[in-house]
C-alpha cells in the first residue's frame, strides 16, 4: 500500500467527487477547478457511439434530445452504472480541470470520493474506469470521512462526530472518531428520490407529466422539509404533457403540495439518522449530544431540512458552509495534508 506523499505529488494530483448528480475536482494547490452535472450526451448516430456533449452543455440537453442523441446519467445511487460512459466523463473532467491540454505528459495521482456502502465490485469499478481515463494512482476516500474534513469537524481527535451527507443518489450517515469510521449507513434515497416523489405526486394529483429537470427546479425553488405554517406556502407555475388531453399545459403547484409529495423519502432519511444514533456507542453518543450533527450534500440546502433533523432526533443541526462542495474539499485536504493520509486507501 502506497499513499501519496505530499513533498512529491504534483500539482496535477487531484480528488474526485464523483457524484450521481455532479462531479466536483479538486486540483492541488489551486482548490475547487470544476463542478459540473455529472451528464453525457452520446451521439448514436449509424451505429457508432460519440461524446457529444459532458457536464452543463449534456444537461442544458436533457429530455429535449432527437432520436439519435441520447443523454446519460452514468452513476446511479452514488456508484457507476454504465462503466464507459463514466471512462469518458472522468477522463473530459480530468482533461478540463487541466485546461484541456498538457495534463497526459505527467498522469495524476487522483483520490476518488465512495458512498461508504459501496461494494468491492463497485469500487473496483471506479478505480478501473479512472485508471482508464489516465489516472496514475486510484485512491479511494470514503464520502462522509471527506464530508467531515471538508466541514472542518476534528476527524483526528478522539471525539465523536456525526454528519448526514444527502447527496443526489444516497444519503451517508456516520460517525467519526480519530480518523475512522465508528459507524456509517448509505441509504439509496437523495435527492433524485425526491425529484422522482415531485414528479409522481404531479402526474397523481394534476394529470401532467414533468421532465427530469422541471421536477428538480420545483425542489430548488419551493421544496420544504415540512409543511409550510402559513398555509399553502408560494406557488409555482409549472408547464409538462397533460395526460388526459395529451397537450402542453400549465398548473400552478404549492408548497404544501411538494412539501406532501417529499416528506416519504424526508421520512427515510430521518429513519437512517435514527438507526445510527442507535447503533452508536454511548461516549461517541455524549460527544454527539455536545456537538450536534453537520449536514453536507446538496440535499442539505432544502429549505427546513435542518429543523426537521433536529425534531427526529432532539439534536443540534448544522449546515455546512459550502455544503454542495465539501465532499470534494475534504477529499482535496487529505490528499494534500499528511496528518489525514490514513483516510486514503489505496485502491
Ligand atoms: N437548494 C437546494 N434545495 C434542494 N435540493 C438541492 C438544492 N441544491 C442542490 N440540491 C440537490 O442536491 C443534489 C445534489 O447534491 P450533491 O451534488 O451533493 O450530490 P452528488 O454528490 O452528485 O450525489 P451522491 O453523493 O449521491 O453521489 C441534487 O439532487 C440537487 O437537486
Amino acid at each position: 500500500m502506497r499513499f501519496p506523499n505530499p513533498f512529491k505529488l504534483s500539482s496535477h494530483d487531484m480528488a474526485i467527487d464523483l457524484g450521481t448528480v455532479n462531479t466536483v475536482v479538486y486540483v492541488r494547490g489551486r482548490g475547487i477547478v470544476l463542478n459540473e452535472p455529472s451528464v453525457v450526451a452520446l451521439d448514436v448516430t449509424g451505429g457508432v457511439t460519440k461524446v457529444q456533449a459532458v457536464g452543463a452543455d449534456a444537461k442544458l440537453m436533457m429530455g429535449k434530445t432527437p432520436d439519435n442523441i441520447r443523454t446519460v446519467r452514468p452513476l446511479r445511487d452514488g456508484v457507476i452504472a454504465d462503466i464507459e460512459v463514466a471512462e469518458q466523463m472522468i477522463k473530459h473532467f480530468i482533461d478540463k480541470s487541466h485546461g484541456g491540454k498538457g495534463w497526459i505528459t505527467r498522469h495524476p495521482d487522483v483520490a476518488i470520493c465512495v458512498p461508504s456502502g459501496s461494494t468491492m465490485v463497485e469500487r473496483r469499478a471506479i478505480r478501473q474506469a479512472a485508471n482508464k481515463a489516465g489516472a496514475a494512482k486510484v485512491f479511494l476516500i470514503e464520502e462522509p470521512m471527506a464530508a467531515a474534513i471538508g466541514a472542518g469537524l476534528p476527524v483526528t481527535e478522539p471525539i465523536g462526530a456525526m454528519v448526514v451527507d444527502i447527496g443526489g443518489g444516497t444519503t451517508e450517515v456516520a460517525v467519526l472518531s480519530l480518523q475512522g469510521l465508528a459507524y456509517s449507513n448509505s441509504v439509496r434515497v437523495g435527492g433524485d428520490k425526491l425529484d422522482d416523489a415531485i414528479t409522481s405526486y404531479i402526474r397523481r394529483k394534476h394529470n401532467l407529466m414533468i421532465g427530469e429537470s422541471t421536477a428538480e427546479r420545483i425542489k430548488h425553488e419551493i421544496g420544504m422539509a415540512r409543511l409550510p405554517s402559513d398555509g399553502a406556502g408560494p406557488e409555482m407555475r409549472v408547464k409538462g404533457r397533460d395526460l388526459v388531453a395529451g397537450v402542453p399545459k400549465e398548473i400552478g403547484v404549492t408548497q404544501a403540495e411538494v412539501a406532501e409529495a417529499i416528506s416519504e423519502p424526508i421520512g427515510q432519511i430521518m429513519q437512517a439518522v435514527r438507526v445510527a444514533l442507535e447503533n452508536t456507542e454511548p461516549e461517541l453518543a455524549a460527544d454527539i449530544c455536545d456537538q450536534g450533527i453537520v449536514m453536507t450534500g446538496g440535499g442539505a440546502l432544502l429549505q427546513r431540512i435542518d429543523e426537521v433533523l433536529s425534531t427526529a432526533t432532539g439534536l443540534p443541526v448544522i449546515v455546512a458552509d459550502n455544503a454542495l462542495i465539501c465532499v470534494a474539499l475534504g477529499a482535496g485536504h487529505a490528499m494534500e495534508e499528511p496528518g489525514f493520509k490514513g483516510v486514503l486507501m489505496a485502491a
